[in-house]
């Protein structure tokens, strides 16, 4: 018999609507005590979730182990709790004994995790990503089919050695490229290769992504490397570059205009960082298409110029997940600085 080991982190699909939130549940912590709390609140361990899933007929039913790291809500997440639950997927991705790996997951900052465990996981094992649009007590919450999903695709062979994966409303995507792009629809993702498609109970595998070579886990660094994301929008102060390295940032990521460009003064605060041995990584506010340089008088060719890194088809918050993990690397792995464009030299 197969086995699916089921990571919970918390997030929508383990939320109680309007529950004043008092589990015991690890990790949950003053976001579900705080008196007076009356919006949903990550609460169901993995157990719980295990209980609500359909039997899909005709199938035997695999081997279920579970293991909640945190159950929060992932707007509460940080980089020592993405790298907790990056290092807890790994771990039993690596295990002989267990055959697909399932991580549940809240959706708004599930791209980022899922990205860093794509990052790091060498194995044949492939980590797939889910999470719910609705709380677990909604009559008609899809926690329960994407989670039986989740398992499906992880348990699958068609789709070993894919890293991270997010199977999300009858869609399985790359964690890399993907992104939150709608607040409340059912596929909550967009971006990413979608690799598989789902008939019903059929699952068709539709695409092999392209993978980079796997990273080293970061070290405990990670969790306090600050990358700060800013944004270029008309009349927007480069000053915040120079104020954010002042604060501590150990790089910043530009989220440049069109395909990465910047307004007045950004080239000379880009060019300030990088002298002071802080990196610049650039990227765009656009939701699709890579950075590109193509225009001068300050523009991406000037920013490139002025030592930033491309971040290539990356968008800002996952190059903001790659650069804190080549920062926290050990050491032998390329820096950030060795690199010209994240994605492809990552290959
Ligand atoms: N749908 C969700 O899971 C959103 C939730 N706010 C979370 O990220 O935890």
């Amino acid at each position: 018999m197969s086995r699916v080991h089921i990571i919970g982190t918390g997030g929508t699909i383990a939320s109680r609507t309007g529950a004043p939130g008092t589990a015991e549940t690890p990790g949950n912590t003053e976001d579900s005590r705080r008196p007076g709390t009356s919006g949903s609140v990550a609460s169901d361990s993995v157990g719980d979730l295990i209980g609500a899933l359909p039997a899909a007929a005709g199938v035997e039913s695999p081997e279920v182990t579970t293991e909640d790291v945190m159950t929060l809500g992932s707007y509460r997440l940080g980089l020592p709790e993405i790298l907790e639950i990056a290092a807890a997927a790994l771990t039993r991705a690596a295990e002989a004994a267990v055959d697909g790996v399932v991580v549940t997951h809240g959706t708004d900052t599930l791209e980022e995790t899922a990205f860093l465990v794509d990052l790091v996981n060498g194995t044949d094992t492939t980590v797939v990503f889910t999470g719910a649009q609705l709380a677990a007590d909604q009559p008609d919450s899809d926690g329960p089919r994407n989670l039986r999903q989740a398992a499906a695709v992880a348990l699958d062979p068609r789709f070993r050695g894919m890293g991270a994966l997010i199977a999300f409303d009858g869609r399985v995507q790359t964690a890399r490229g993907a992104r939150k792009a709608h607040t409340t629809a059912s596929q909550p993702f967009h971006g990413g290769t979608t690799v598989g498609l789902f008939r019903g109970e059929e699952l068709d595998l539709v695409a092999q992504p392209v993978r980079p070579r796997a990273l080293p886990l970061p070290g405990k660094t990670f969790g306090s490397t600050r990358v700060e994301v800013i944004t270029a929008y008309p009349g927007s102060d480069p000053g915040l570059l120079q104020h954010a390295a002042q604060a501590g940032a150990a790089a910043v990521v530009l989220a440049g205009t069109g395909v990465g460009n910047a307004g007045e003064g950004y080239a000379e605060a880009a060019a300030d960082l990088v002298s002071a041995g802080v990196p610049v990584v650039l990227s765009t506010r656009v939701p699709s298409g890579p950075m590109v340089p193509l225009y001068g008088n300050g523009g991406g060719v000037d920013l490139i110029a002025a030592g930033a890194v491309s971040a290539g088809h990356l968008n800002p918050f996952q190059a903001r997940i790659l650069a804190a993990a080549l920062l926290a690397a050990p050491s032998g792995t390329p820096t950030l600085t060795e690199f010209t464009t994240l994605f492809s030299d990552q290959r």
